[in-house]
């Protein structure tokens, strides 16, 4: 059965593009409509569309939007760079901008326009078959979990790898998905993700699509694993090294260390377009820090039901807030793509063919 998104995250509307506005999940759901350059630039920097599948999708719809003013060489070469400064990490906005850039720099000045929104379309759609396959690849885990043992597959995830974050159905989240389209019992263990609260988008989608989970603290996540009440732990990723080391969102890293501690199978689930073979390990990957008020306010609902921000730390405490963690691939059990499940240290014998990104 092919998933198909509540709201679509991204489509096109003429000459733009219609987002659903992250930033204001899970209070409101509203979309947005971009149609310059700079506007879908902000957009992936503050965070409005995000998770690195369809980041790298906007990145080609923000090309396409910019050769549609002007198409000339010195344009396009200023589009590729000003999305590829938006965020660091995510390596599937750098393979998106790469493939963009190698379908049209061929190309005539009055040709690109229309070819860029074709691409962009592709990588849309193609992204929607890659989160179907990493579902099915995934179900098998869970499948092996319930056949095993009574009682709803308890999967822990971290951040937000869903349907959100992607063209489709998601990554880490589509094989909970694919079990719960199939019947199976699951329950997914969602941590909050402290500072942005990607989990509450990861709580918001699993609620709509009716499947059960609990939001738990962060630092919850130990005594879950330690205590026997996780089955699995899956993840989505921003970008996976050469030798199967994988960064994603801060936070990642810890529970890979509890899951490992625990006895418990850790796993990334993320598409082909987050192999970055020309990363040799994980202390290449780029972490983005990010903005300390991410760490000093939280975002909420007052009591009058308004979207508003509370400082709670002050203005100038210090603050380090690293976006993102590199999980060792000696903690990885298995990663998840829509080829297969490889072993972290398998990667090039799994995937000879694989082009650096
Ligand atoms: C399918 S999304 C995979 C990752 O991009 C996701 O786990 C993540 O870390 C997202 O970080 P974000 O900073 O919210 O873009």
């Amino acid at each position: 059965m092919t998933f198909k998104q509540p709201i679509p995250t991204i489509r096109r509307d003429a000459d733009g593009v219609v987002i659903l506005d992250q930033t204001l999940l899970p209070h409101r759901c509203a979309q947005h409509r971009l149609s310059t350059l700079d506007e879908v630039a902000h957009a992936i920097r503050s965070m409005q569309v995000r998770g690195a599948p369809l980041i790298g999708a906007t990145a080609a719809y923000g090309v396409a939007i910019a050769l549609g003013r002007d198409a000339a060489d010195e344009a396009l070469d200023h589009a590729l760079r000003a999305l590829a400064a938006t965020r660091p990490t995510a390596v599937n906005l750098h393979w998106a901008l790469g493939r963009m850039g190698a379908r049209l720099l061929p190309l005539a000045p009055s040709a690109r326009a229309e070819a860029a929104w074709l691409e962009a379309e592709a990588i849309r759609l193609e992204d929607q078959e890659t989160c179907a396959a990493i579902g099915r690849h995934g179900l098998a885990l869970i499948e092996a979990v319930a056949a095993r043992r009574p009682g709803p597959v308890r999967v822990m995830t971290h951040c937000n790898a869903g349907w959100v974050a992607t063209c489709g159905a998601g990554t880490a989240l589509a094989p909970v998905y694919a079990a719960h389209a199939r019947g199976i019992a699951v329950h997914v263990l969602v941590s909050e993700t402290r500072p942005r609260n990607q989990g509450l988008l990861t709580a918001w989608e699993l609620r709509e699509a009716g499947v059960p989970h609990s939001l738990i603290a962060d630092n919850a996540a130990g005594i879950l694993l330690a205590r026997g009440d996780t089955d699995l732990v899956i993840t989505g990723a921003d970008r996976v090294a050469a030798n199967g080391d994988s960064a994603n969102k801060v936070g990642t890293c810890l529970k890979a260390l509890a899951a490992q501690d625990a006895g418990v199978p850790f796993y990334i689930a993320a598409p082909f377009s987050t192999l970055d073979f020309a990363c040799p390990d994980g202390s290449a990957i780029p972490i983005e820090d990010r903005d300390a008020d991410e760490l000093r306010c939280v975002n909420g609902l007052d009591a009058a039901g308004q979207l508003t921000s509370l400082r709670q730390a002050p203005e100038d405490m210090a603050v380090i807030n690293p976006a993102f963690d590199v999980t060792p691939a000696r903690l990885i059990r298995g990663i998840i793509t829509e080829r297969g499940i490889a072993a972290p240290g398998a990667l090039r014998e799994m995937f000879p063919a694989a082009e650096p990104s």
